[in-house]
């Protein structure tokens, strides 16, 4: 496991230096190849950051933003993580942004998935920047502990796209980036706040089964070491 820690003393503190250090990324990305791509994610954490890198001075109209996992529910939906971009992230200078929504009105979660694969293959790969996010029971992305196709989703022969996932503790069906897509952003992050998120975080850097916590995959086999940043 390689991972770097970066610790705030508060969440304002947290959300200026993370947006300090993707905007510069997202920066660096434009300068050497003109465009950019960054892959976020939902829940509660991240919206101070998104307001943060929201404001930054880079020119965005070369960036694409999608999201690393989604709620298989319409984008006015309270629960879509795109509503949560839309309004915190697409705002201010970034409104300029392009954004590619894993939901589509495509009939069926797979359906959607298979769309959204073929889009996001334009983007080219490796993503410049990837931010995860983890739930109080391991998850990361839409890798949930007993989800429906978790040993597809984190294997490593499971090739770059989208997948479903359906999940006891998930609510709706999901639409996850598999493994393969994130593991090797130029630039992979775990944001995570609280002391019992930290708490987590210590137990899957223990010994265990990944598919108990799924964020173990990401720990452990990431071709891309992990910049942890945690405030209290
Ligand atoms: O379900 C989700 O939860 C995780 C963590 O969310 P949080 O509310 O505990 O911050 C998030 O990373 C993921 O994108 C989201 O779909």
């Amino acid at each position: 496991m390689s991972a770097t820690v970066h610790e705030f003393s508060d969440g304002t503190a947290l959300a200026e230096g993370l947006a300090d250090r993707v905007s510069g990324a997202l920066a660096e990305a434009v300068t050497s190849r003109g465009r950019a791509s960054i892959a976020v994610s939902g829940g509660s954490t991240p919206k101070a950051f998104f307001k943060a890198l929201s404001s930054r001075d880079i020119d965005w109209a070369k960036v694409t933003i999608t999201l690393v996992d989604e709620r298989f529910v319409r984008a006015d939906n309270p629960r879509s993580n795109h509503l949560l971009v839309a309004d915190n992230l697409l705002q201010g200078k970034a409104k300029a942004a392009q954004f590619l929504p894993l939901y589509r009105d495509a009939g069926s979660a797979e359906a959607a998935a298979e769309i959204v694969t073929a889009d996001a293959a334009a983007l080219g790969h490796p993503f410049d920047v990837v931010i995860l996010g983890m739930g109080a029971d391991g998850h990361t992305a839409s890798f949930f502990p007993g989800g429906s196709r978790l040993a597809e989703a984190i294997s490593p022969e499971t090739p770059r796209g989208i997948i479903t996932m359906e999940a006891e503790g998930a609510g709706e069906p999901r639409l996850t980036f598999t493994f393969a897509s994130l593991q090797d952003a130029r630039l992979l992050v775990l944001h995570i706040e609280g002391q019992g998120k930290k708490d987590v975080l210590a137990a899957a850097e223990g010994d265990g089964p990944e598919t108990d916590m799924p964020i173990r995959a990401v720990l452990r086999r990431a071709a891309t070491p992990v910049d942890i940043y945690w405030a209290p």
